[in-house]
């Protein structure tokens, strides 16, 4: 069992203790749900992912959804074909192989991705791209200023965007087919937590998430009214009202948050990218490892560098026919709900190896994040103070501890980790509990909750089954340390039956 520094996983805002201001605390927590709570029928079934397509309650909706995402209406004719569609960028942006991938649908969620025609060895190229078919932060268009910051390289990113998609009907053809594959605006709108109203941010139950949205928000206020001071400035301005400028911002940032990546230049320089092709990869973990550390359906299988005036991505492994190629999109991916703020998805984590991810667990007005394996040193510490009075030291198990900067003189008692185990499955059944109802709008308690789902756009239906995901991904990883721990009793009472 690992006690690990509370900041093992976490950036620096976050990995402060947090007082429980607009949470209730520990005591009153699971009472106050549970009063008026019934099962989601949002969260998932088995181990699967959260799919929308599981949910039954409003099929066309759903439908309606999936369709939209993976396909806009006005794709281009002639482009139905996946391969030849594929084929075609990589002809319009001087990519190769022409004809190793495609673009597919995954079977499980029909979120579409980037597949192998046939298979490849490892190191092969699966995808070279040249840096100039690329948008690149560092030439970002004349009519944008103040955006000179490092800071507010996403900011020039999207001006890039912009200038692309405002000529997009005149100039480049491989552009224009590249933008008429994005996803449609109002579903990654949708999908994105800085874009939610309050409520529906606090049903995903993560307090990382709350704070990290209040700073996005903030930054993303600034970010707009930069673009739209630019764009006034620019050629374009006189085709569109102040609106129609924030809400074109809002859709290139959009954009840029959940498809550009960094890249290492030379002499110790980066920059952001937004690569078309490349940008239709989707994220799978590098270390999802199954308890024989063999990889495990949706790690990562290929990883991408810059190799002279090239983006490059290589296989990691022998690839099969047919396979989806996977990149790990990096520490902005971990834990889930980071994954969720980044990009608008709750990423799939095996539960017995689940390093990528992190619960909250409010305990004596306090808030602790535990992983699936860990659990934060100040908790232990901070629980035994509450629990005992008398240990007698003798009788204190010493634990080996993982972490180089362990700290070697505090113990797990089982006592303690019983307390813990307790909490954790608490708030993991917490976790299972529909939210406050009233934040389903028009929802009269004694009305089905079907019925007040059913009454939700299918844009509110993505954002609020994201939310559903997160917490379910948090259920996952708070019973698992739960069951750790209780494994953990267990073997220290057998072993002092055996002394
Ligand atoms: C760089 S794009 C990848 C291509 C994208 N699937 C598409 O159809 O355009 C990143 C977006 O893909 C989706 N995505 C990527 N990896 C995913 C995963 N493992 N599970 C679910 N959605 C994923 C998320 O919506 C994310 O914002």
């Amino acid at each position: 069992w690992v006690i690990r520094h509370q900041s093992q996983f976490q950036d620096q805002r976050s990995s402060k203790k947090i007082c429980s201001s607009k949470r209730p605390t520990a005591g009153s927590l699971s009472q106050q749900y549970l009063h008026s709570a019934v099962i989601s029928p949002l969260v998932p079934h088995g181990d699967e992912t959260f799919s929308l397509l599981h949910h039954n309650h409003d099929d066309v909706k759903v439908k309606l959804f999936s369709d939209a995402y993976t396909r806009r209406a006005d794709e281009p004719d002639g482009v139905k074909n996946n391969c030849l569609t594929l084929q075609r960028l990589c002809q319009h942006f001087q990519a190769s192989p022409l004809d190793l991938l495609r673009f597919d649908s995954a079977k499980s969620d029909g979120i579409r991705g980037v597949y192998l025609n046939r298979s490849a060895r490892r190191n092969d190229i699966l995808l070279q791209l040249p840096l100039d078919a690329c948008l690149v932060d560092e030439n970002y268009p004349e009519w944008l200023s103040n955006a000179y910051d490092s800071s507010q390289w996403a900011t020039r990113l999207a001006a890039s965007w912009l200038d692309v998609f405002l000529k997009s009907n005149t100039e480049n053809e491989g552009l224009h087919l590249w933008l008429s594959l994005l996803p449609d605006p109002e579903f990654l709108q949708a999908s994105l937590p800085v874009h939610w109203p309050e409520e529906v941010v606090a049903n995903a139950r993560s307090t990382s998430l709350e704070l990290a949205v209040d700073t996005a928000y903030f930054a993303r206020a600034e970010a707009v009214q930069t673009l739209v001071a630019g764009l006034r400035s620019s050629p374009f301005s006189q085709n569109w009202s102040q609106e129609e400028m924030s809400k074109l911002a809002h859709r290139a940032l959009d954009v840029v948050q959940t498809r550009s990546c960094r890249l290492e230049m030379e002499r110790n320089r980066h920059c952001r990218v937004l690569a078309p092709i490349f940008d239709f990869i989707n994220h799978g973990s590098q270390k999802m490892k199954n308890d024989n550390d063999q990889h495990v359906d949706g790690h990562a299988n290929a990883a991408f560098t810059r190799d002279g005036n090239s983006l490059v991505v290589r296989a990691l492994y022998d690839l099969q026919q047919d396979e989806e190629v996977l990149i790990d999109y990096g520490d902005s991916a971990r834990p889930a709900w980071k994954c969720l703020l980044s990009y608008g998805f709750v990423p799939r984590c095996n539960d017995s190896k689940a390093e990528d991810n992190l619960a909250e667990v409010y305990m004596m007005g306090q808030r602790y994040e535990v992983s699936a394996e860990t659990i934060p040193v100040d908790m232990v510490v901070d629980v035994a103070a509450a629990t005992a009075t008398d240990l007698d030291a003798q009788n204190i198990p010493k634990l080996p501890f993982n972490t180089p900067t362990g700290p070697e003189n505090v113990v797990l008692t089982p006592e303690v980790a019983t307390r813990i185990a307790e909490r954790c499955e608490e708030v993991g059944f917490f976790m299972l509990l529909v939210p406050e109802l009233d934040s389903y709008q028009n929802f009269d308690e004694e009305e089905d909750v079907d019925q007040a789902l059913a009454s939700l756009a299918p844009t509110e239906v993505l954002s609020h089954s994201l939310a559903a995901s997160l917490r379910w991904s948090q259920h996952k990883v708070l019973i698992a340390c739960a069951e750790g721990l209780r494994r953990f009793v267990a073997e220290e009472e057998l072993r002092k039956d055996r002394t």
